[in-house]
């Protein structure tokens, strides 16, 4: 039985620096694991972006987990958990119970409690043992690991993660991999490594801001790829 939309793009248009980066866009997403694909510059990271709050459509309706992104936008954060790229856009404390302290107390929990609560919520994820460790002293590699903790100690609903293999060895990014694959919430996951849809419901394929591909992840990658091919 299919399932009802948790996201849903209506015609939007999205406008950057004077350029159209989502052109007239209209998606339903239903799926738990949902990768998005394209070359740079396709619109990946403001389609995302769009979902959590962090860029506003100027044209278009977009919905995500029963929320109206543009009339209940200040809730978005709590339902949508973000990955960036690049870890130092989200790290802001400098130690690591600091930060997954912060994360405790943005999902509501009073201060005192959120402080004490830092350590145990590690442990859930086996890294009690970094609580104090400064977060300078990590390696990029535990330092997306950390983002991902901090972002799951809040429970979000959905989980988005913008290339985050990136900056990643093989063993830290399968280790992330395995990670998210045993997560509950439904996932979007941005990437260029087109291996690591394996398992996904569905991938999608942006380009010059439109839908170019839209299926099952062995059809859609096998598309990209011959255009990739044909374009080298
Ligand atoms: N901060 C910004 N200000 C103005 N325009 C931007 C900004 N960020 C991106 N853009 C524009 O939006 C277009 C889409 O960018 P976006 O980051 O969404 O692409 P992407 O598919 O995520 O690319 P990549 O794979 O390189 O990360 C870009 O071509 C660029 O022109």
């Amino acid at each position: 039985m299919p399932h009802a939309p948790l996201i849903q793009l209506e015609n939007v248009t999205l406008t950057r620096g004077g350029r159209v980066v989502l052109d007239d866009l209209s998606l339903d997403i239903a799926e738990r694991r949902v990768g998005l694909i394209g070359t740079n510059g396709s619109g990946k990271s403001s389609l995302v972006r769009l979902l959590n709050g962090l860029l506003a459509a100027e044209k278009g309706r977009v919905t995500v987990h029963g929320l109206d992104a543009a009339t209940q936008a200040g809730e978005l954060p709590r339902k949508v958990g973000f990955i960036f790229q690049n870890p130092d856009h989200q790290i802001i404390f400098p130690t690591v119970a600091e930060e997954i302290a912060f994360s405790l107390e943005q999902a509501g929990m009073p201060r005192r409690e959120a402080a004490k609560e830092a350590v145990p919520a590690l442990a859930r994820f086996q890294r009690a043992h970094w609580a104090e460790r400064p977060v300078h002293a990590l390696s990029e590699g535990e330092k997306q690991f950390l983002c991902i903790i901090a972002v799951l100690v809040m429970r979000p609903a959905l989980v988005i993660l913008d290339e985050p293999f990136s900056s990643l060895d093989l063993p830290t990014r399968r280790r992330l991999e395995s990670l998210v694959a045993g997560l509950e919430q439904q996932v979007i996951l941005v990437a260029h490594e087109l291996d690591a849809f394996e398992g996904y419901d569905r991938v999608i394929w942006l380009h010059a801001g439109r839908l170019r591909g839209d299926g099952p992840p062995e059809a859609v990658i096998a598309a990209y790829r011959a255009f990739a091919e044909a374009l080298a």
